[in-house]
Formats: structure tokens, C-alpha cells, sequence
């Protein structure tokens, strides 16, 4: 089971503390809210633990090593920061296969993603004509053909409707059902809520909250949240 550990971690660009001084553990095998409201952090801090951004102090690690530093990075962490990045002419399945190829992964992983996502029946459309949600989807396909022990998703609910966030909430819960660890950002405490067990609430790049998620999650979040506006 993977585990994140967040450890003072700072990022500042030209006078913005986008994060700042955070610190905050990921339990292995939890599915964890990161919340906050617009401009929290939160993509600024997933990046640096997926090593896209460089910390000016501070550390983001996974099962104790720098994203860089590890050995197997696509079996460990899969992630899905933006939909988008997808070749409008390819098929969703050529999309998956290229991916699968590149990280020398094995190409039966292709069809039990698509499985996984709901998508085998949109696999030979080109993605020009997917819709929004089903964009989301493949781009989670990518996210899982290393099958890795930690997901970490921004914002993943844009764009989908309340079938696919149904959909989204049951994946996310049979990962940790099977000791995957789940980091999922979002700026809407309704999409989480229902999902999570654990809550990590940033404001302003400060942590504002971390515990189990409660019935009083809705209040916390409020309360966090309306101070750092
Ligand atoms: N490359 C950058 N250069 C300068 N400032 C940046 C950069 N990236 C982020 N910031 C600033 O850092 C702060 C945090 O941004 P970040 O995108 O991490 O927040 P967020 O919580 O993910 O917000 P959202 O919910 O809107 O995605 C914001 O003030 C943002 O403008």
C-alpha cells in the first residue's frame, strides 16, 4: 500500500506562497479529499509531489522517495492533472496503446482499462467526438494501465454528470477496497464528501484541516474555507 507524506512544503513564484509550509500525511489505502477553495494550492502541490514542479523548500513524498527517485514511477502513481493532451485523431484505444508502449507496460492492460472505465464501447471512436466526461475517462484510463498503488486526481469530477460522478465515486472506492490509495482535489465539498475518508483541507497554501472524514466535514469546510477568501 502506498502512503504520501507531505512535510513543509513550500512553493513560491514572484511574491505568491501558492503553498506554503504544508504538511499533511495521505493514509495507504484511504480515499483522500484535498480541498480548498479556487487557488488554494492544490494543483501546485499535487504537481510537486508528481515532480512537474520544484518545491523551494520542503518535501512531497511517496512511500518515502521523490517522485524522480522512483524505481517503478508508472506501476506507483498514476495521475490525471487536466483533461486534455489527447491527439483529436486518434482513437481512445490507439491513445491507450501509444501510452502502454511508451512506459513498456503490458498492452492486455489497454482493454482492462477501457473495461475499468467504462469506455470499451467508445474505444474505436476518435476523441474528437468524446464527450467532456468521456475525456475524463480516458484520461483515467492512462492513469491506471501501470495499475499503480496511489491515484492521484485534480479535480476529476469537471465535466461529468451525476451518473458519471456516481460512476467516478464507486471506481474511487473499489481502488481503496483493494488497498489502492486515492488522492483526489476538488474545490466542491459535495463531490467529496460522499466519497472520502479522509479530508485535507488547504487555504490560501496553508493546511487547514486534516482528520477523518465526519458529519462535520460540511461545517469545517465552511468554517476553513470562508476564513481563507
Ligand atoms: N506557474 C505559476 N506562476 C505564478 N503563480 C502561480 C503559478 N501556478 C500557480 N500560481 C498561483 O498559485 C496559487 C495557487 O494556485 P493553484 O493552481 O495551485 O490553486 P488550486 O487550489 O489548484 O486552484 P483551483 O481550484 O482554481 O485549481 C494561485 O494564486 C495561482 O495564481
Amino acid at each position: 500500500m502506498t502512503a504520501v507524506h507531505v512535510r513543509e512544503l513550500t512553493k513560491r513564484y514572484r511574491g505568491v506562497r501558492a503553498v506554503d509550509a504544508l504538511t499533511f500525511d495521505v493514509p495507504a489505502g484511504s480515499v483522500t479529499g484535498f480541498l480548498g477553495p479556487n487557488g488554494a494550492g492544490k494543483t501546485t502541490t499535487l504537481r510537486m509531489l508528481l515532480g512537474l514542479a520544484r518545491p523551494t523548500s520542503g518535501t512531497a513524498l511517496i512511500d518515502g522517495r521523490a517522485y524522480h527517485d522512483l524505481a517503478e514511477p508508472r506501476r506507483t502513481v498514476g495521475a490525471v492533472l487536466e483533461s486534455g493532451g489527447f491527439h483529436p485523431g486518434r482513437t481512445g484505444r490507439d491513445h491507450l496503446r501509444i501510452l502502454a508502449g511508451s512506459a513498456r507496460l503490458p498492452m492486455a492492460r489497454v482493454d482492462a482499462v477501457l473495461d475499468e472505465v467504462d469506455l470499451t464501447g467508445a474505444a474505436d471512436r476518435r476523441v474528437r467526438t468524446y464527450s467532456l466526461g468521456m475525456r475524463q475517462r480516458l484520461g483515467l484510463a492512462g492513469a491506471l494501465l501501470g495499475d499503480p498503488g496511489l491515484l492521484v486526481l485534480d479535480e476529476p469530477a469537471n465535466g461529468l454528470d451525476p451518473a458519471g460522478m456516481s460512476w467516478l465515486r464507486g471506481l474511487l472506492r473499489r481502488r481503496a477496497a483493494a488497498g489502492g490509495t486515492v488522492i483526489v482535489s476538488s474545490h466542491v465539498l459535495s463531490e467529496i464528501a460522499q466519497t472520502a475518508d479522509h479530508a485535507v483541507i488547504v487555504g490560501a497554501g496553508r493546511l487547514r484541516h486534516a482528520g477523518p472524514v465526519g458529519d462535520d466535514l460540511e461545517r469545517t469546510f465552511l468554517a476553513v474555507t470562508s476564513n481563507a477568501i
